[in-house]
Parts: C-alpha cells; sequence; structure tokens
C-alpha cells in the first residue's frame, strides 16, 4: 500500500477550508437558524434507525460541501475498500485490519493472503455459541459439580472495555441469575473486591488476552488460579473454571489452560476493535449467543452503510469530518461524548481507547512529522449526571467543546415520567448550548445590571445529537461501529495509522525494569525524580 500522499495541509480542500473557517468563526448559530426555517430538518440524516441531527454544527451548506471533498481528496473511498478487502493497511504492524469480517455473513468471503476467513469467524462463533448456552443452561459443571453462577472477566484494555461497557449496556437482556465481575488493573485491590464474595466452586474466569503476555492480566490469571485453587484443593479444577479468549495458543498452554477450552481470533483484530470477536465471550454469556448476533448483524449492517451509502449521507463519514472542523480548524482539544441511557454509562471509557489509542498519533503513514492537530481528547458521563458536575464549563467556560447527545426514543425501564424528563434535559442542553442567552433576555427577567454578565451564556458551542429508537444488542452494534468508522474517516483524512499503538510500549518495558528494581537490591540509574520517588517507596515497604 502506498504511504506517500499529498500532505493534508497541501489538499486544495484543506486550503479551502482554512480560509472558509475565517468566515464561518464569527457567524452565531442563532444567525444560521434564523437564516434558514429549515435547517433543523435539513442538517439531519436518517439511516439504520439512526437519527443524527447535525444541524447545532458551526457549518453551512458550503462548510459540509468542502468537508465531503477533503474526504475525497483523501481517498476515503479507496481506503474504505482497502480495509474492508483485507489489505495491509495497519502498516507498522504488517496486518491487515478486518474487525469488519467478525460480524461478516457466513457466505461473505474475505481474504488474508489468500484464505477465506470467515468460515473460521463461523466456527469460533459457533463454539462459543455452544459454551454459552452450556454455562446459561448449568449444563457446565465447576470442579464440585455444581453450577456456575458467577462469570470472571480477567483482561484489560480492549479485552476488558468493551466487555464491561457490552455488559452495561446490554444488562436489560442479560441472564439474571448469573454475576458477572470484570478485573483489569494490576492493582491487587481490583481482584480482591471482584472476588471476595464468591464462591469458587460457582465461578468460571474467562482469562481475556489478545498476546496472553499482558502484565496486568497474566498477574491476575495466576492469582485467580491460586485463588481458586486455594479452595478447590485440585489442580484438575482449572480445566472446568478457567478458560481462555487469546490469539496465542502456546501462551494459553503454559498458562495450564486447555487448548480444548481455548477460543481463538486473529492478528487482524485490533484490540480495541475486539469486543465482537471471542473477547465478547462474557457478553455472550450474559445476554445468549441470539442477541449476541443480533449485536453482530447491527455491527454489519452499520459497515455496510458505511461502505455503500454517498458521504452526503453517511453517518460515520459525517460524524468523522464535522470532528475534524473542530479539532483542525477551530482547534478544540476535545469532544464530550454524553450518553443519556444508563445502560451507556461506560460507553464513554470504552470510547476512549476506541478513539484516543487509535487516533492519538504524531506522524504520517510514511513517518513525517504532523503539522496539524490529530486526535481529540474524548470524554463524557451519563447525562444528567455529568449537568450537575462539568456542563458549566461547557456553557460558560471559554474553551469549544464539540458535543454528542445520544439518546433513545423508547426506554427499557418505563417509571412513571423519568423518559420524558430524561430526554427533555437532551433537547435543552443542546438548545442551550446553541442558542444561550442574551445580556438583554437575562436584564429583561430583572437581573440587576451587575449580575448580568455572570447569567449571560453566549451560545453558538455545537453538538450532534443521535436519537435511537431502543436500546437494543442490534442498536449497540449500530452505535459502536458508527464510532469505529468515524474514527477510521479521521485517521484516513490525518494520513495516519489508526490501527496501532506503540505510544503504550515505553512506559511497559521501564515498568518492568523498575519491577526488578523494587524486588532486587540494584542499583538505581534512573534522573534524580525517579530515584527519589522509588527509594522513598522501599524504605516504606
Ligand atoms: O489483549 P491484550 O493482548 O492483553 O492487550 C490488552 C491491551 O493492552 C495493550 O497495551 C494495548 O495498548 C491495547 O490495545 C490492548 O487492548
Amino acid at each position: 500500500m502506498s504511504t506517500t500522499a499529498t500532505p493534508l495541509t497541501q489538499l486544495s480542500a484543506w486550503k479551502a477550508l482554512k480560509s472558509h473557517h475565517e468566515k464561518i468563526a464569527p457567524r452565531h448559530l442563532r444567525e444560521l437558524f434564523a437564516e434558514d426555517p429549515q435547517r433543523g430538518t435539513k442538517l439531519a440524516v436518517e439511516a439504520l434507525g439512526i437519527y443524527l441531527d447535525y444541524s447545532k454544527n458551526r457549518i453551512t451548506e458550503e462548510t459540509l460541501q468542502l468537508l465531503l471533498k477533503l474526504a475525497e481528496e483523501s481517498g476515503l473511498r479507496e481506503r474504505m475498500e482497502a480495509m474492508f478487502s483485507g489489505e495491509k493497511i495497519n502498516i507498522t504492524e504488517k496486518r491487515a485490519v478486518l474487525h469488519t469480517a467478525l460480524r461478516a455473513p457466513k457466505d461473505a468471503v474475505i481474504n488474508v493472503d489468500g484464505k477465506n476467513v470467515v468460515p473460521e469467524v463461523h466456527q469460533v462463533l459457533d463454539r462459543m455459541s455452544a459454551f454459552a448456552d452450556r454455562v446459561r443452561s448449568g449444563a457446565w459443571k465447576g470442579h464440585t459439580g455444581k453450577r456456575i453462577r458467577n462469570v470472571v472477566n480477567i483482561g484489560i484494555g480492549g479485552s476488558d472495555l468493551g466487555p464491561v461497557m457490552a455488559y452495561e449496556a446490554l444488562r436489560h437482556y442479560s441472564q439474571r441469575d448469573l454475576n458477572f465481575r470484570f478485573v483489569s488493573n494490576v492493582d491487587g485491590t481490583d481482584f480482591a473486591e471482584a472476588t471476595h464474595d464468591l464462591d469458587a466452586e460457582e465461578t468460571l474466569f474467562i482469562v481475556s488476552s489478545k498476546t496472553f503476555t499482558t502484565l496486568e492480566t497474566m498477574t491476575n490469571a495466576q492469582t485467580a488460579r491460586k485463588w481458586a485453587l486455594d479452595k478447590l484443593g485440585d489442580p484438575a479444577a482449572v480445566a472446568k473454571h478457567f478458560v481462555a479468549v487469546s490469539t496465542n495458543a502456546g501462551e494459553v498452554s503454559k498458562f495450564g489452560i486447555d487448548t480444548a477450552n481455548m477460543f481463538g481470533f486473529w492478528d487482524w483484530v485490533g484490540g480495541r476493535y475486539s469486543m465482537d470477536s471471542a473477547i465478547g465471550l462474557s457478553t455472550m454469556i450474559a445476554i445468549g449467543p441470539d442477541n449476541f448476533r443480533a449485536m453482530l448483524s447491527g455491527f454489519h449492517a452499520m459497515d455496510e452503510h458505511f461502505r455503500t451509502t454517498p458521504f452526503e449521507k453517511n453517518l460515520p463519514v459525517l460524524m468523522g469530518l464535522l470532528s475534524i472542523w473542530y479539532n483542525d480548524f477551530f482547534d478544540a482539544q476535545t469532544v464530550a461524548v454524553l450518553p443519556y441511557d444508563q445502560y451507556l454509562k461506560r460507553f464513554p471509557a470504552y470510547l476512549q481507547q476506541l478513539t484516543m489509542e487509535s487516533n492519538g498519533k504524531h506522524v504520517t503513514l510514511s513517518g513525517a512529522q504532523v503539522d496539524y492537530q490529530t486526535g481529540p481528547i474524548y470524554w463524557g458521563e451519563p447525562g444528567t449526571n455529568g449537568q450537575h458536575s462539568f456542563y458549566q464549563l461547557i456553557h460558560q467556560g471559554t474553551r469549544l467543546i464539540p458535543c454528542d447527545f445520544i439518546g433513545f426514543e423508547k426506554t427499557l425501564n418505563p417509571l412513571s415520567n423519568h423518559h420524558d424528563l430524561l430526554m427533555a434535559n437532551v433537547f435543552a442542553q443542546t438548545e442551550a448550548l446553541a442558542f444561550g442567552k442574551t445580556a438583554e433576555q437575562v436584564k429583561a427577567e430583572g437581573t440587576p445590571d451587575w449580575l448580568v454578565p455572570h447569567r449571560v451564556f453566549e451560545g453558538n458551542r455545537p453538538s450532534n445529537t443521535l436519537l435511537l429508537q431502543e436500546l437494543t444488542p442490534e442498536t449497540l452494534g449500530k452505535l459502536v461501529a458508527l464510532y469505529e468508522h468515524s474514527v477510521f474517516t479521521q485517521g484516513v483524512i490525518w494520513q495516519i495509522d489508526s490501527f496501532d499503538q506503540w505510544g503504550v510500549e515505553l512506559g511497559k518495558v521501564l515498568a518492568v525494569r523498575i519491577i526488578k528494581e523494587l524486588e532486587g537490591n540494584s542499583e538505581l540509574k534512573h534522573d534524580s525524580s525517579t530515584n527519589a520517588l522509588i527509594q522513598r517507596y522501599l524504605k516504606a515497604k
């Protein structure tokens, strides 16, 4: 694959956007809405039951045309095809990027190095389904003959965030007589608190790690093994209480898990794109194979939408382009993701890895230093909690924070008027952010002059509103894939490798060196700060 492209800032659409931005920056959303009474429905798209209202963005028709031209000039269409067809677009690791194959239908053909990967994907899904059914029905017994009541997923990064997010998101659909826990942090507290009330005879550990070498996960897995064997006595118990999810059969056997109890995946699945591979085993046990497959069909529907829909109606492309607009032209540093659904409470955390590990890059595919900003910081909390915490800064602070509001037309828990109150807040927040409140309006309310400036809302603060029908496994699949492809769109435009994560390495290597120093008496050869910190810790130990 060629890595030489016209530098981003030399593209004609980029240059045009630069000067266009000067025209748009002083314009207020109040004026833009006043100029076109249809704006609120014109700048909106609906696809796959997802309604994206992007009218409350600081854009005009011209902005949109220029952004769409930027996507064309960046070769988005070709790069998309390269990804979907299994080209090795992760150039620094020489790997294909095929999370889309994980949700492809059985009869699809997707070749990697001349081999169709789809049959293997479905074989693993079938094995997962059979296993999940046995755990759910109680047919799978622990070592002492008791049925499994607790499922503990041990993993970190992509081997944790997807499973936790999906479990929380789809809790409504989960089998309620099974408990699910997630252990990720190497801090012993995480394991201790997750297991303190569990009976080992009824507990199944899923050790999830793509590489099966990750320090945190291996440490937690060893601790789990000891915890289980201390209570169950017999090393043969491992076979009934531990299964592995990994690409590395060798390390799985070394750990003592029979590869018959291993569910595999492939190096063309990135960790942060792996929740619908075998890494989703805990999700499948929770919601059942049929619901899991419904989730995969949601992912697939969004894949097809992304691949086949013209850019101007393409949800991930539009969202990706809007993110570029604020990040690169307005110098916005962050994006707030605000789901108005308690079940999506871990969605912002999940998105942090997806977006920031993917697009937190400072060189282009050819290794040149970029001279523009790449991935913004993603953050957020579910509404309405965030409103009583950090929204103050979004409304009246000095920074521009584009927001994604996510709401559902129907609730899964219709208690009195809760859902109306929740949704009223979504609509009120986006309205307040966009239109604010002028000094005249504040004065007209009888506010004393000295207080007026404090109570003025400038407005002109942009947001997207995503309105979905109902939170189902299928909808979740669509929503996650929407963000995956938005991240891809942005990475293509920035000309970066969105699929490696070298930035995680240095800290890991240094930690390994320091672990030895904490255990032994070796001489400390760090800088004066690191030396002093380590010495202080060693003294107190
Ligand atoms: O699944 P594992 O191999 O254990 O990796 C877990 C995580 O750790 C790494 O450091 C990467 O930064 C993540 O992308 C990955 O998801």
